[in-house]
């Protein structure tokens, strides 16, 4: 079974509501582009390509019941923008508003009222099905890259946040991966880290392996270093919200320290995304805007208070990790590439590895 983040038949959306998991499966109807928006900065729906599809889709929604008129192409760029400003360091969103607009402005040479709104509402609807075919090639590039450096035996990977079904169209980036190789059989563990603040890998994780039959163990973030030491962990592979030119990647925060504890115990560290997560208007790392969530965030744990009232808090919801960390490689629906190989593959001067 694979778990269904996002349901979408014929102009009307649903998404699991991902506050809830795992205690309860909520689906809540997204009627207009504010519900969106809503889900979104809410984290109802989280994880940067389902952040993406959701927009779109909570678009193709309101242009389905006639919304924009005899002229659609100033109520879809309002809409892309006031959906691209919910959440700022995953690409994914401003991504596919840049590329839905450009479509919108040529077709709309051509197009306008209900003609333009079915063009639009066609290329949206496309995203679902191109999502879970790249994840289901990032899955394979990765598992065979990870098993080409052990031929015979299963591996164990250690994986950070929530990557699957839950935070992307279906299949997964990071967690892809590990279907991928539990599939051929070769998953010998995966050990998910709770992911503090906001527990995606406690809550999502955690519960899409066991849905999924995983061999899976959970541990604190702060078990991690000990775990690369004492479990014979093979690789280290997370997702990304944004990758930029010089592979440089937004992840989850607390991905940095892992790359850091991974380097030191050897074992390598790899980043899988879909080209739509890489940016490579922004030449490094420094140029990522992280956002910051609310202190009740780390202050509280499902409404009770966990901290001492009155103490400052700093919530940055993603960190950076450098390029030099990412030892094994960014792996991607084209293949897999270090780096420094990332510009020149996204351009296609660069095949798989
Ligand atoms: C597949 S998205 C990349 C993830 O590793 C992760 O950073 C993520 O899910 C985003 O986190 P979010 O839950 O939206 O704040």
């Amino acid at each position: 079974m694979t778990l269904e983040a996002i349901r979408y038949r014929a102009g009307s959306l649903q998404i699991l509501n991902q506050l809830l998991l795992p205690r309860e499966t909520v689906y809540e109807e997204i009627r207009s582009v504010q519900d969106g928006y809503e889900a979104i900065k809410s984290m109802k729906v989280r994880g940067a390509p389902a952040i993406a599809i959701v927009g779109c889709l909570s678009l193709a929604v309101e242009l389905r019941a006639g919304a924009g008129g005899d002229d659609p192409v100033s109520f879809i760029r309002e809409s892309l923008c006031h959906l691209t400003s919910a959440r700022p360091t995953a690409v994914n969103m401003g991504r596919a508003a840049r590329e839905l607009m450009e479509f919108t402005e040529n077709e709309s040479m051509e197009k306008g009222g209900e003609q333009l709104r079915e063009s639009v509402i066609g290329w949206i609807e496309e995203m679902l099905e191109r999502d879970v075919n790249d994840n289901r090639k990032i899955g394979n590039y990765g598992a065979q890259h990870i098993l080409s450096g052990v031929p015979r035996d299963s591996v164990t990977i250690l994986t950070h946040c929530n990557t699957g079904s839950l935070a992307t169209a279906g299949y997964g980036t990071a967690l892809g991966v590990v279907r991928s190789l539990h599939a051929l059989g070769r998953l010998k563990r995966v050990y998910c880290t709770e992911t503090r603040p906001y527990n995606q890998g406690a809550r999502l994780t955690a519960y899409e392996a066991v849905a999924e039959g995983f061999p899976a163990t959970l541990i604190t973030d702060s078990m991690a270093a000990l775990a690369m030491r004492e479990k014979g962990i093979t690789a280290v592979v997370v997702g990304a919200d944004r990758v930029v030119a010089n592979g440089d990647t937004a992840n989850k925060v607390g991905t940095y320290q892992l790359a850091i504890a991974a380097k030191h115990h050897g074992i390598p560290f790899y980043v899988a995304a879909p080209s739509t997560s890489c940016d490579l208007s922004l030449e490094s790392g420094r140029d990522i805007v992280i956002e910051e969530r609310p202190p009740e965030e780390l202050t509280s744990i499902n409404g009770v208070p966990v901290a001492a009232p009155g103490i400052d808090v700093w919530n940055p919801a993603f960190d950076v990790t450098p390029h030099q960390l990412i030892t094994g490689g960014i792996i991607t629906e084209l293949g897999v590439f270090l780096p420094s190989e990332l510009q020149a593959a996204l351009t296609g001067r660069l095949t798989a590895l």
